[in-house]
C-alpha cells in the first residue's frame, strides 16, 4: 500500500473556541480516526521522566517482567512472540485503581522515584483521556452523565521495540497492522525513533507519523466505531522498523463500559441523518474475547457483529441414515 503525503489533524485541547474544538474533533474522528493533541496540560518534565522509567522497567530481566501477570486477558507482560518478535510490553489494569498501580510497581520492584513517576503520570494521562472522551461525547450531543458506567476502565501499557541494524535491513515489522479494541487510546510515542503509521480512511494508504515530543497521539478504536454507529473511524495502524534503535512508547487505552452493552446513544441513533443501527449490542468484555479467540485484530471482529453481516454458510445436512 502506498504512503500518502497528507498529515493528521492537530487539536488544541484547551482551544478558546469550544465549538470549533468540538467540530475539529468530530471531523478528525470521522476522516482519520486519530489526531495529534497539543496543549494537554501534562508537564513536559513528567513526560520525559516517565520515558526514562519505561526504559528501565523494560530492561528488567525476563523473569521479573513475567511477574506482571494479566488482570484481564492480555493486560500483563507480553513477551516477544511469533507475530511481533521485536516487540514486548508491560501493562496495568485498571489505571484508576490505586491498588492496581501499587501492584504493578511492586511486581516490577519499582524504586520510590519510579513509583512516584508512574503514579503522577498515570493520574495525569487518565485525566487527559477522560477530558478528550468527554469533549468528544459533547460534540455528539452526549453529556458525561449520560454515558453508561462512565468513567470507563483504562488499561496502561508500556511498549518496547528491539530494532537493530539487522531488523532494519530486513524491513521487519514492530507491531502488525491492527486497530485498538477500546474507545480511544492516548499514546506518547518515542521522542526520536519513528515507525508508527496510520491508515488514512479515504485513501486507504498508510501515513507515517513523525515523532512530536511533548504531544500525544489520540487513536480511536473499535468501541468508538460501534458507539458512534459507524460515524467514527477505528484507525488501522502499525509500527515499522525504520531505524536501528530501540523505540519505546506509552499507551493509555480507555476501553469501554465495564458491564453495560456498547450501543450508540439515542442522540446519535435519532439524529436526522442517522443511518440504521449497524451493530448488535455487545459488552466490551465479550468483544475483547472475540478478538482474542478469532485472532481478528484489525477491526474485522467488529464486522462479525454487524446486523447486516451474512452468517457463514450453514454446514451441509448430515448424510441420510443408511438403515
Ligand atoms: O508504539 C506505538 O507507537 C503504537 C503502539 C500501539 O499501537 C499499541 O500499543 O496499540
Ligand atoms: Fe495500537
Amino acid at each position: 500500500m502506498e504512503s500518502s503525503s497528507s498529515t493528521i489533524p492537530v487539536i488544541d485541547l484547551r482551544g478558546s473556541d469550544e465549538l470549533q474544538v468540538q467540530h475539529q474533533l468530530v471531523e478528525a474522528c470521522k476522516e482519520w480516526g486519530c489526531f495529534r493533541l497539543i496543549n494537554h496540560g501534562v508537564p513536559l518534565p513528567l513526560m520525559h521522566q516517565m520515558k526514562g522509567v519505561v526504559r528501565s522497567l523494560l530492561d528488567l530481566p525476563a523473569h521479573v517482567k513475567a511477574r506482571n501477570v494479566d488482570v484481564i486477558a492480555g493486560s500483563g507482560y507480553v513477551p516477544p512472540n511469533k507475530d511481533n518478535p521485536l516487540y514486548e510490553a508491560l501493562g496495568l489494569y485498571d489505571v484508576a485503581s490505586p491498588s492496581a498501580v501499587d501492584a504493578f510497581c511492586s511486581q516490577l520492584g519499582a524504586s520510590p522515584g519510579e513509583r512516584e513517576a508512574i503514579e503522577c503520570y498515570s493520574r495525569a494521562v487518565h485525566g487527559v483521556v477522560r477530558e478528550v472522551a468527554e469533549k468528544l461525547g459533547e460534540s455528539m450531543g452526549v453529556k458525561k452523565d449520560e454515558m453508561e458506567e462512565w468513567p470507563w476502565p483504562c488499561q496502561f501499557r508500556i511498549n518496547k521495540y528491539n530494532f537493530t541494524h539487522q531488523t532494519l535491513a530486513s524491513s521487519a515489522s514492530g507491531v502488525c497492522t491492527h486497530t485498538d479494541s477500546g474507545f480511544l487510546t492516548l499514546l506518547q510515542e518515542d521522542d526520536c525513533v519513528g515507525g508508527l503509521e496510520v491508515m488514512h480512511k479515504s485513501s486507504a494508504s498508510f501515513v507515517a507519523i513523525h515523532p512530536s515530543p511533548g504531544t500525544f497521539l489520540i487513536n480511536l478504536g473499535d468501541i468508538a466505531a460501534a458507539w458512534s454507529n459507524g460515524i467514527f473511524y477505528n484507525v488501522k495502524h502499525r509500527v515499522q522498523c525504520k531505524e536501528a534503535a530501540v523505540r519505546v512508547s506509552i499507551a493509555l487505552f480507555l476501553l469501554g463500559p465495564k458491564e453495560a452493552p456498547v450501543e450508540p446513544p439515542p442522540q446519535i441513533l435519532d439524529s436526522n441523518n442517522a443511518q440504521p443501527r449497524l451493530y448488535a449490542p455487545f459488552t466490551y468484555e465479550d468483544y475483547r474475547k472475540l478478538r482474542l479467540s478469532t485472532g481478528l485484530r484489525a477491526g474485522e471482529a467488529l464486522q462479525l457483529l454487524r446486523l447486516d453481516h451474512a452468517p457463514a454458510a450453514a454446514p451441509p445436512p448430515p448424510p441420510p441414515p443408511t438403515t
